[in-house]
């Protein structure tokens, strides 16, 4: 890979103009009772790399799950390059968005090579199933699709290990090898979930500068991420979810500098933060529903039997969050 003179500052398509290669509007998700997404709009625009933020159970998978056709929103549209997206996530791929995932999805009995051509179905006309069963249809569709996936290997530095079993690879490898298995399908735009998790500095290094490199081979990216280091050195604009609203979106410096989103990494209260007004409102039917607090007495009032149940605080509405 050779990537290291690509900084934040070199994007490819400073040239050509701005095209929006993802449109999110109004997302919601809701699951049962607990609404997981709500209402969130995020553009992705072509030559860009955006990121999304946000404490534990924000909300971001759900996003990102959303966008990719595994859920289908409770409301809300998703648009590539002005498409509405189908509900369906192969269809989704097939239209050009492709992802890895928090927890890496490998076939992990299968070579490093193998992966990253199941990873082309998309793109052949034999399907799926023949590139996992390696029928007939699929031999002959190999040559070039194996030269392909040698390619995407040689790109993100595991092309000497194209025949080791995927299982074999360390954790940081796998990620590179789930990272070269989306690009296979060719996309316009790839979704990261959570690209460094368990990596060390130097392999999370590694992975910026492939992230830039991604960039510039003209695909936009969005981005999750806890490590906010690389969050910052990597994106051009950030999104910051909280309870699934999204509290603030602008470039690294906006973002940081914003106490807001401190605030809400730290579980601090602060004024107009996502789900006050919702937890305003339980408050209000609470105190409304409630019996008087001291009823007037004439006659002594029986003993106590029990405990008084436990009154809903200020903290519960976040309890959901406490994953
Ligand atoms: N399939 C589901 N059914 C019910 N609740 C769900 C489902 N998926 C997610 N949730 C809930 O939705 C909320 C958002 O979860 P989500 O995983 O999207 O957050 P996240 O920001 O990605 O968190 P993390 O950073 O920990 O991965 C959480 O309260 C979670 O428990």
């Amino acid at each position: 890979m050779t990537t290291d003179t690509t900084t934040k500052d070199t994007a490819p398509d400073a040239t050509t103009p701005d095209r929006t290669v993802l449109d999110a509007r109004g997302v919601t998700m809701r699951f049962g009772g607990l609404t997981a997404v709500r209402g969130v709009d995020l553009t992705v625009r072509s030559g860009e790399i955006v990121g999304l933020i946000g404490p534990n159970g924000a909300g971001k998978t759900t996003f990102f799950n959303c966008l990719t056709g595994l859920y289908v929103p409770t409301e809300g549209e998703v648009r590539y390059k002005g498409t509405l997206l189908p509900p369906k996530s192969f269809k989704v791929t097939a239209a050009g968005i492709a992802r890895t995932f928090q927890n890496i999805r490998l076939f992990s009995n299968m070579t490093v090579l193998e992966n990253v051509l199941v990873g082309r179905h998309t793109r052949t006309k034999e399907g799926f199933w023949s590139a996992v069963l390696r029928g007939p249809g699929f031999h002959k569709a190999e040559n070039a699709s194996r030269a392909r996936a040698m390619e995407l290997l040689e790109f993100v530095g595991l092309a000497p290990k194209a025949e080791h079993l995927a299982r074999n690879l360390p954790y940081g490898e796998q990620r590179k090898l789930e990272i070269a298995r989306a690009l296979a399908s060719e996309p316009g735009l790839l979704l990261l979930d959570e690209p460094t998790a368990g990596m060390n500095p130097q392999e999370t290094r590694a992975t910026e500068e492939l992230v830039f490199a991604i960039r510039d081979m003209g695909i936009a990216v969005l981005v999750i991420e806890h490590d906010m280091r690389f969050i910052f050195n990597l994106c051009d604009r950030v999104a910051v979810l909280v309870q699934g609203e999204k509290l603030i979106e602008g470039d690294s410096a906006t973002v940081q500098g914003d106490d807001r989103v401190i605030a809400a990494y730290l579980g601090e209260p602060f004024e107009g933060a996502p789900g006050d007004e919702e937890a305003a409102e339980v408050h209000a039917a609470e105190a409304h529903a409630a019996p008087p607090a001291q009823a007037p007495t004439e006659a002594p009032a029986p003993a106590p039997t029990e405990a008084p149940a436990d009154t809903p605080t200020e903290a519960e509405p976040g309890k959901e969050n406490d994953r």
